[in-house]
């Protein structure tokens, strides 16, 4: 998977290309990231890279030239190392509220260009000439694009094939079906007299299978049933969750 990221503090994205399971996936060319800063487009002596906005107001834009230039250079070596033109995110509070299906839709859509912006956003005239989707990670404002960016970029690497192991591929695979986690254990036994729960010692790996689907349902019916609308389970699941149902209630 490509993909270019249009950001001021490229710097930041060591968090991704350093450490973890994005850190070797780069490593192993599992996905390209690749970076534009407007900075580097800069002419004048101070290298600006906001400007005023029109009508007052406080704060500032990113600039328009420097920002452009950039990201229509991402977008030539996007189809330069890809042979595909690139889908265009631009990360802000007014885009549609990024979850794993829109992880799944952007993941199979490489290459990707990122633009992380800064100050109070870009003009609007760029959103609508050069950027394709608008995505938000959730309702609130941050300082930057940054973090919403390596957000996506992870969450969109776990799902390219090779970046997980098998072993986590499974784990997502059981568990990306879209309801909540179940509850996890490790040693010691007993914590504050707290035990695990015995099943998990039982070494009964079927029993120990349905019990963890029983908590991620139970556990999804509970926290954020929205992820149960308009969802039809199967036998297996119905059967369980009533049971965790009924013994919730009694
Ligand atoms: C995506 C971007 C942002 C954001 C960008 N700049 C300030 N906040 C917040 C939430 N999701």
């Amino acid at each position: 998977m490509w993909i270019g990221v249009v950001s001021l503090f490229p710097e930041m994205f060591d968090a991704l290309t350093c450490h973890g399971v994005t850190g070797r996936a780069v490593e192993r060319d599992r996905i390209a990231l690749e970076f534009w800063n407007p900075r580097d487009y800069a002419t004048d002596r101070h290298r600006s890279v906001d400007d005023r906005p029109y009508g007052g107001g406080p704060g500032m834009l990113m600039k328009v030239d420097t920002l452009r230039s950039a990201i229509a250079d991402a977008r030539k070596r996007a189809f330069d190392a890809t042979g595909k033109t690139p889908k265009v995110i631009y990360l802000s509070p007014q885009g549609r509220t990024l979850d794993q299906q829109g992880v799944q839709a952007l993941a199979s859509k490489s290459p990707l260009v990122v633009v992380a912006g800064r100050y109070e956003g870009i003009d609007e005239r760029v959103v609508e000439h050069d950027i394709d989707e608008e995505w938000s990670i959730g309702d609130y404002v941050l300082s930057g694009g940054e973090l919403p960016a390596m957000v996506l970029i992870d969450a969109a690497a776990r799902l390219v094939p090779g970046v997980l192991g098998h072993q986590d591929s499974a784990i997502e695979d059981s568990f990306n079906d879209g309801l909540l986690d179940c509850p996890h254990y490790t040693r010691p036994e007993v914590i504050d007299g707290r035990q695990v729960p015995d099943i998990l010692l039982s070494g009964n790996h079927a029993a120990i299978r349905r019990w963890r689907l029983k908590q991620s349902l139970g556990r999804t019916w509970q926290r954020r049933p929205d992820l149960l609308e308009g969802r039809t389970l199967n036998p297996e699941q119905r059967k369980l969750l009533d049971e965790f149902i009924e013994e919730y209630v009694l």
